[in-house]
């Protein structure tokens, strides 16, 4: 299995998988967007790319396209694809006790995992920030906060809290979404995030204020 996430790992966000070829040049990794796909299943199932697979199944409620119905068996399926070496599964789920069959399976499978908040309104304190996180890492492999900066001192706290976390040692993946917090996704792996997240072609943006993949790959290259 590839993704570990020892080291920082450059996602290109899709729901078409046939952009590996034009992502394998700067990107580490295909971050999937399975909600955002016609039929995820199938085309996970015809892949034959090279980059290995982090596969997100976003929910509704957590500013993604899938309803509950179906959505975290359609990601444990996933982890039966040989090429899938990662999944993303919402801190959310975890807590509340729907995801447990599917960390299992994960597990079983080798299949490291990503446990993430997304918070579209705001930028928490801190502390909560740092809380989450935690909580999070109990979890999964990395754990991972996304936030909306609304000032550049939100920026700062989203930073120090993931300074504070890889000094530790946990494994955390972080960035601001929006306008504001563009900057952090070039500057958050400098602090120790361990995925970033970039579109092939900027009008495809899976979130607010990503850079285009090349852009991302040659910022991160130039600062860590
Ligand atoms: O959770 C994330 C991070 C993200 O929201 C971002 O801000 O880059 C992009 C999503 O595709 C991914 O699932």
């Amino acid at each position: 299995m590839g993704l570990r996430f020892d080291s920082f790992v450059l996602a290109a966000a899709t729901a078409d998988l046939s952009d590996e070829p034009a992502a394998r040049e700067h990107a580490d990794a295909i971050e999937f967007r399975m909600d955002l796909a016609d039929e995820p299943l199938a085309a996970l199932e015809a892949y034959d790319g090279d980059l290995p697979i982090l596969a997100t199944n976003r929910a509704d409620w957590e500013g993604g396209d899938a309803d509950d119905d179906g959505r975290l068996e359609a990601l444990s399926a996933a982890t039966a694809v040989e090429s899938v070496d990662a999944i993303d599964i919402e801190l959310e789920s975890i807590l509340d006790g729907a995801a447990a069959g599917l960390l299992e399976t994960a597990r079983d499978r080798g299949v490291s995992i990503v446990a993430s908040t997304h918070d579209f309104e705001g930028t928490p304190p801190r502390k909560e920030m740092v809380r989450t996180l935690t909580e999070a890492g109990k979890y999964a492999d990395v754990a991972k906060l996304a936030v909306t900066a609304e000032s550049k001192a939100d920026t700062l706290a989203l930073l120090s809290a993931t300074e504070q976390l890889t000094a530790h040692g946990d494994s955390v993946a972080t960035m601001a979404m929006g306008e504001v917090g563009s900057h952090t996704r070039a500057v958050a792996p400098v602090y120790g995030s361990k995925i970033g997240y970039a579109p092939v072609d900027p009008d495809e943006a899976t979130a607010p204020g990503q850079y285009d993949l090349e852009t991302l790959a040659k910022l991160v290259a130039r600062l860590t």
